[in-house]
């Protein structure tokens, strides 16, 4: 079955558009979410949540449409966005008295569980937390109402390593009975090396790939390889850097010509991201 299944959303701003996003959750997996700064992964969050008008296309979660069953699907979804500033001069214990109501399945016990195991205080004021402390915050609301289906926007920025680490463990805890899934953006590619197990990569508002982590990689190859290879495959990488021994640079798969002889390796996930980066500059 399919935690989300997302069918051709587009989405159009002034200067952005979302291009016929499509791509899908099985139930029961992670899902790291990536692509550059403006890349569109808040807009394509914000579209599934409905937080934002879409001009075509169609989510399904948990096997039903969104936009029919928006109210339903909601007690089903956990969700958070990095760096959230809500209500700054509530309590904590205060704010969350007011969210568990509208969650039927909202759970004390899991949640006073998150508040000791993310050391927060309920009686601190979210002005008072630091920005880690909110991000926690908001995981501990969007993880105590027994959603199956959690859609965090970069849950781990902001976050220092020990409880970064803490978090992913908590995603591979929450996975283990194949009920709930999560689908998260990040910048962090060492989070995805981690924990995810499935990778989608948008660039410039449009899915570039979307596939299990280690396919995700193999699709691409790093190539290493002197100034005159480098006149024989210039044209098809995707970015490259020359340096004083020739280049490295990325291609797809499909581009590459092996007859070439120049030396490759697959990337890694942060090469990935790197070189799309730099897609379009100049290079050297
Ligand atoms: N409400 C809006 N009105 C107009 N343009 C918008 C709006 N929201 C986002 N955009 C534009 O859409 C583009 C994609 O932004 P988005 O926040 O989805 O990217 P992102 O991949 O999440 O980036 P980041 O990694 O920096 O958070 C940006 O160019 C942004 O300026």
């Amino acid at each position: 079955m399919l935690a989300l299944d997302i069918r051709n959303i587009n989405k159009k701003y002034p200067n952005f558009e979302l291009k016929d996003v499509s791509f899908q959750l099985e139930k029961g997996y992670i899902m790291g979410f990536i692509g550059v700064n403006g890349a569109g992964k808040t807009t394509t969050i914000r579209s599934i949540l409905n937080m934002t008008h879409i001009d075509s296309g169609e989510v399904h979660i948990l096997g039903r449409n969104m936009a029919e069953h928006e109210l339903e699907l909601k007690q089903d979804i956990g969700f958070a966005f990095g760096g959230t500033d809500f209500y700054r001069r509530s309590k904590i214990k205060t704010l969350t008295n007011t969210i568990k109501k509208f969650y039927q399945n909202w759970d004390d016990v899991t949640y006073y569980n998150y508040l000791r195991r993310f050391k927060l205080d309920e009686n601190k004021k979210v002005a008072d937390l630091s920005t880690g402390m909110k991000v926690k915050y908001s995981l501990a609301l969007a993880l105590s109402h027994g959603a199956k289906l959690l859609i965090l926007d970069e849950p781990t920025s902001g976050l220092d390593p020990a409880s970064r680490d803490d978090l992913l463990d908590i995603f591979q805890e929450l996975i283990v009975g194949g009920e709930v899934s999560i689908l998260f953006s990040t910048h962090i590619t060492s989070d995805l090396e981690k924990c995810a197990d499935f990778i989608t990569f948008i660039s410039d508002g449009q899915i570039i790939l979307s596939c299990e982590k280690e396919e995700f990689k193999e699709s691409f190859l790093l190539l290493n390889g002197t100034e005159s290879q480098l006149l024989q495959v210039k044209d098809q990488m995707i970015s490259y850097k020359t340096n004083s021994f020739g280049f490295t640079g990325l291609i797809h798969v499909g581009d590459f010509d092996p007859s070439y002889g120049i030396k490759t390796a697959t990337p890694s996930l942060e090469d990935i991201l790197v070189y799309f980066t730099k897609k379009g500059d100049t290079h050297g």
